[in-house]
């Protein structure tokens, strides 16, 4: 069994990819808000929100985390529609 310092260590290199991906994720966030700039759509989709929260919680193998992933997941979709009312002015 890993200390307590490894398992640390651990969580800072997947924290580290983690940050890596959400930047990759808000520079498309981005781009979608470039695109919705163009044509007038709104920021909410619905829809698109519940098919990526259903596949989210498809994905996740143990049940026992199901809750807190798509938790998280709400979190970010919560926090990209932040971002783009704000870069529209809205
Ligand atoms: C990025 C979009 O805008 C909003 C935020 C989403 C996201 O962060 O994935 C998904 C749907 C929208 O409510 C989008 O429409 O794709």
């Amino acid at each position: 069994m890993m200390n307590l310092d490894e398992i640390r260590e651990d969580i800072d290199l997947l924290d580290t990819e983690l940050v890596r991906l959400l930047e990759a994720r808000m520079n498309l966030v981005s781009q979608v808000t470039a695109f919705k700039q163009m044509t007038g759509m709104k920021v909410l989709d619905n829809s698109r929100e519940l098919a990526i929260l259903e596949t989210v919680a498809n994905r996740i193998e143990n049940p026992e985390f199901t809750e807190t992933i798509v938790a998280t997941f709400k979190d970010i979709l919560k926090n990209s529609r932040h971002y783009q009312n704000d870069a529209l002015g809205n």
